[in-house]
């Protein structure tokens, strides 16, 4: 029976399977044709089995138009059959595709399902454990609890009694309120007159204002004639140099005056000697010439007396002629002789008289000499004196400027971050402005909160070494007028304590106060030599580490560890004051030192012997705290000296 789904009511079992009821997902309706081909027909296995054996039946049997026509409406619904079969076939294909994929989709969830199920599992097993253990602390702790309710019970009477007793102290400190609000009363009017004082403090401390400007101003002429001594100091030292080159120079021309004076003394007696001996020869050869001079006299007498007399022969006449020519001749001869010596006399003469007259004009020129030498050391004494007496002024003007400055100085010095510090800590920290509080306040934010505070300068984290240094190098000067200076850092760990005083290792330009006082000094005694001041140098080092000392210098005394005794004990140090305010360590280790070489060599010693540790600040922090202690002595020889001649 072939029928539309419109015409037919009866259900399609054998199709209805195939989707077992089921919606698995929303693509998996059950196949329909409705608007196919086959023009909305359904066809059920009865309809087609029925379709299949139908025999087309005509009333005639030859009747083949008839037959032919059944024929054709027989195919003709056949077709439509086989068609339907057809979109059938592709839409149970189609579905048994989206089953497929529904298949593997619920597959897939359902792996899933199973890890996390596993996951899950494992999850609550783990808090299973915990829940174990927490079920045991929570057993520990309600036995605890039971103790402890145990002794609450006994604290609650403890606390009923206390009550009770507070009662009474109630009652007790509600006199005492009494008595406290007649003392507020009290405490009231004196508040008055507190207030009155305020008030005329606050005049006070106008009238100081007005005296430390006051004190400024003549801060300020102090600095001044402080400079122009120094400008003073500086002429005089000029001159002073200058006379003492003069008077070297004059030392000398006048040893050399003395020694050439001396020669010439000498030249002058050995030309005596020499006038002397020449003289002598001249007395010889005149009294050998007058006994010949006698000689020949005598001969010729003879001669003329043989002549005349005698007769004598001719040949002996002859003889006696020869002899008193002989003689004459010789006599001739001697008195050339004799003037020649009278020659050299009278030049010998003529050079005693000219060195005679250089002696006297070298010994005139000496004592003019001498002359100036005393006026040069009198004037050099005057300009010695006068020196002194400008350091004494210039020493009192610099300890004055101290003492107005303040004895005592605080500095704050703020270091920059580290690289592995966050820069958020940088905005806790400001400068303020205010011409006030410039360069000397400092504003820091906690909890937002601001605390300002102010000192004597503030140095911020650009500051260089040099900078601080410049604000102590007058300290420096003042310890090698004489007076005792110390200076100290103090700070949390890491911010900066060992930096700014020792500086940065291998780092020459970020040298710390400590090698640029010393060289500070070193410089100040080599240029004070010149003017006769002779300073000694002595160091000591050492460190206070868990409330004892420790010795950081080596000891010659001992070869071994300076911190022990010979025993091998540790050292025990004591802190000692003297009557003239002087503080020492007993048994300390102390260095005499010459060049700032020697006390960066101390110093390197003494830092490997500090102890170092790590802070959660500081990388490198020093555990201890490190005294340095520089001794100056000095003396001035030539003040000594002169005060020695004027005694
Ligand atoms: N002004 C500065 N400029 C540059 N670096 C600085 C400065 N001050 C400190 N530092 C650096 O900060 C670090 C800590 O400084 P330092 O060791 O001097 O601290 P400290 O106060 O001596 O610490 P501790 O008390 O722990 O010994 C060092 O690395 C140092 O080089």
């Amino acid at each position: 029976m072939v029928g539309t789904t419109t015409a037919r009511a009866r259900s399609r079992e054998a199709f209805s399977v195939v989707n077992s009821g089921q919606d698995l997902c929303p693509s998996s309706a059950p196949a329909s044709n409705a608007g196919s081909e086959c023009g909305g027909m359904e066809f059920s296995r009865e309809d087609v089995d029925a379709l299949l054996s139908e025999r087309p039946k005509s009333k005639n049997k030859f009747n083949y138009k008839e037959r032919c026509e059944n024929m054709q409406e027989y195919i003709k619904r056949l077709r439509l059959c086989i068609k339907w079969f057809q979109e059938l076939e592709d839409s149970f294909l189609q579905e048994q595709e989206r089953l497929r994929n529904a298949l593997n989709y619920v597959q897939q969830r359902l792996d899933e399902l199973e890890v996390s199920s596993q996951n899950k599992e494992e999850e609550l097993s783990s808090i299973i454990v915990e829940l174990r253990k927490n079920l045991a602390s929570a057993q520990e702790k309600l036995t605890k609890e039971q103790a402890d309710k145990l002794a609450a019970v006994d604290s609650l009477a403890k606390e009923s009694e206390g009550r009770l007793n507070s009662e009474r102290l109630q009652a007790s400190l509600s006199e005492d309120l009494a008595k406290a609000q007649q003392e507020l009363s009290s405490a009231n009017q004196r508040i008055s007159s507190i207030n009155d004082m305020y008030k005329r403090l606050q005049e006070y401390n106008t009238s100081l204002q007005q005296y430390n400007c006051k004190l400024q101003s003549d801060l300020s002429t102090a600095s001044e004639s402080l400079k122009k001594s120094e400008k003073d100091k500086a002429t005089f030292l000029e001159e002073l140099s200058a006379l003492r080159g003069h008077h070297n120079s004059l030392k000398e021309q006048f040893a050399s005056v003395k020694a050439s004076q001396d020669e010439a003394m000498k030249q002058k007696e050995v030309l005596s000697n020499e006038v002397v001996c020449l003289r002598g020869d001249l007395q010889q050869v005149r009294d050998e010439r007058d006994r010949h001079r006698g000689q020949v006299e005598d001969l010729s007498a003879e001669v003329v007396k043989y002549k005349e007399f005698t007769g004598k022969s001719c040949s002996e006449l002859d003889n006696l002629t020869l002899k008193s020519n002989e003689l004459e001749t010789k006599c001739l001869c001697q008195s050339e002789q004799i003037k020649i010596l009278q020659d050299r006399l009278m030049v010998a003469e003529t050079r005693l008289e000219a060195s005679d007259l250089s002696a006297l004009e070298t010994r005139a020129e000496s004592e003019e000499r001498k002359k100036l030498l005393s006026e040069l050391q009198i004037r050099l004494a005057d300009a010695e004196f006068k020196l002194i007496e400008g350091e004494k002024l210039r020493k009192k003007l610099h300890n004055t400027i101290l003492e107005l400055k303040g004895n005592i100085r605080v500095f704050c010095r703020v270091r920059p971050l580290l690289p592995d510090e966050s820069s958020s800590e940088a905005k806790v920290i400001s400068y303020p402005t205010s011409m006030e509080a410039l360069g000397r306040g400092i504003d820091l934010v906690q909890n937002g909160q601001k605390y300002s505070f102010t000192f004597d300068k503030v140095f911020m984290p650009d500051s260089l070494q040099e900078d601080v240094f410049v604000e102590i190098s007058q300290l420096v000067q003042s310890a090698l007028d004489g007076y005792k200076v110390c200076i100290f850092a103090y700070g949390q760990t890491g911010s900066g304590k060992t930096y700014t005083m020792m500086g940065r290792p291998g780092h020459v330009d970020e040298k710390g106060l400590i090698p640029r006082c010393l060289e500070q000094i070193f410089q100040t005694k080599q240029s004070l030599q010149s003017q006769g001041w002779k300073y000694e140098l002595q160091v000591s080092m050492l460190e206070i580490y868990n409330e004892s000392i420790r010795d950081l210098l080596p000891s010659n005394r001992s070869s071994t560890d300076s911190t022990r005794t010979e025993n091998g004990n540790a050292k025990q140090y004591a802190i000692k004051h003297d009557a003239s305010g002087n503080t020492h360590v007993s048994d300390l280790t102390v260095v005499d030192v010459r060049s700032t070489r020697e006390v960066s060599y101390l110093l390197n010693h003494a830092a490997h012997s500090r102890s170092v540790g790590k802070t959660q600040m500081n990388e490198h922090s020093s555990r201890s705290h490190f005294v340095f202690t520089l001794r100056i002595s000095g003396v001035n020889e030539v003040s000594l000296n002169s005060k020695c001649k004027a005694s």
